[in-house]
């Protein structure tokens, strides 16, 4: 293909990387290194135009944010963390339904009047009267505590900035409260932490992220549409299961499953692609009408011609440039 690549970012390291590259793996997509196996650079084979990079989590949310990378996965905690106006820079395409991760506030299990933001809103005042000093937050997470404490209207507080061992801040007399990301919960139980219980800034998880500054040509957008649509068929075959009866039974067949397909299914011939939800009834519903015998099968893909998501993507891609 002529003309620039799209850039695709993909963790280099870190957690998300082998999901990352398991995902792709799933949608069939071939990664082959060009920089050699120790490499940071790579294509993926049969989609020509893509150029994939290898960064880290926290680069591939600042490479989108700045423009430099068109396509990325990263954590949404980390794009959230680039800016309050995020959404205006980038959209998140599609959740990937990994790197699953809460970014909470919390406060020692020992503050047992202490439950919920009224509560720490009520608890900083105090210490500021009693104290003169504002109740200390340890997080690398600023951005967003920022904008959630002052969405709970607290404002008695400051921020103390943590780079690692963040949970470990109240018991070091480092801080008062904690706002952290937690997944199985083992490391705030650790450290004798609760999450207060309107205390959840955002559940976050990875997502194919595409950036609203990058120049994107029009052949960079067409092997957009393409790499999704491929992601996107996959997505939907993990929902679907294909019917298939015999052919002198089709009539049979559409009408007892004609209730199903009506629900979001559709009718393929002798047969129909049905939500694996309603397969079990779609084959009661079959049996009752004497079609047999049925055969079931899982779809790879289930492809589509258009794609609401990037539509939206290119409708916004025209309004930053009308800008
Ligand atoms: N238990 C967890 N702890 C930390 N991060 C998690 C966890 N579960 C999922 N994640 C997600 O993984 C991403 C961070 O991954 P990781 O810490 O591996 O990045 P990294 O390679 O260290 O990036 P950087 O070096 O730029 O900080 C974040 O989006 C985070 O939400
Ligand atoms: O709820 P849990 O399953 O216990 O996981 C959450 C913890 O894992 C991460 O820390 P990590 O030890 O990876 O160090 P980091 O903060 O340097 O990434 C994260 O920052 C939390 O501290």
């Amino acid at each position: 293909m002529s003309g620039s690549p799209m850039i695709f970012a993909i963790p280099s390291k870190g957690r998300l990387k082998d999901q990352v590259e398991a995902w792709l793996a799933e949608c069939g997509f071939k990664l082959e290194m060009t920089g050699g196996a120790r490499g940071y650079s790579a294509e993926l084979a049969g989609l020509p135009g893509v150029s994939v990079r290898l960064l880290s989590a926290g680069d591939i949310a600042a490479g989108l944010d700045s423009g430099e990378l068109h396509l990325g996965v990263t954590g949404e905690d980390l794009l959230r963390e680039r800016g309050d106006d995020m959404d205006s820079r980038v959209m998140l395409l599609r959740a990937l339904g990994f790197g699953r991760a809460d970014l909470v506030v919390t406060a020692p299990k020992s503050w047992l009047d202490v439950d919920t933001m009224a509560d720490v809103d009520a608890v900083g005042h105090a210490h500021l009267a009693r104290t003169g000093r504002r109740l200390r937050v340890a997080t690398k997470y600023v951005t967003q505590t920022r904008a959630f404490f002052a969405r709970h209207g607290v404002a008695d507080y400051r921020i103390v900035e943590s780079s690692g061992a963040t949970e470990g801040a109240p018991a070091a007399g480092a801080a008062e409260l904690v706002v952290d990301i937690t997944t199985t919960g083992a490391t705030l139980a650790a450290n004798g932490l609760k999450i207060l219980a309107d205390g959840v800034i955002l559940k976050s998880q990875a997502q194919l992220t595409a950036s609203l500054i990058a120049a994107w040509s029009p052949e960079q957008l067409a092997a957009l549409r393409r790499m999704l649509s491929v992601v996107e068929a996959k997505g939907r075959a993990g929902k679907l299961a294909t019917l298939v009866w015999p052919a002198e039974q089709d009539a049979a067949g559409q009408a007892a499953v004609a209730a199903f397909v009506a629900k979001g299914g559709s009718r393929r011939a002798n047969g129909a692609l049905l939500a694996t939800g309603d397969l079990f009834d779609a084959a009661a519903a079959l049996a009752a009408a004497g079609v047999e015998p049925v055969t079931v099968s899982r779809p790879d893909y289930v492809f589509e011609s258009r794609s609401a998501v990037l539509d939206r993507f290119a409708d916004s891609l025209k309004g930053s440039l009308g800008k």
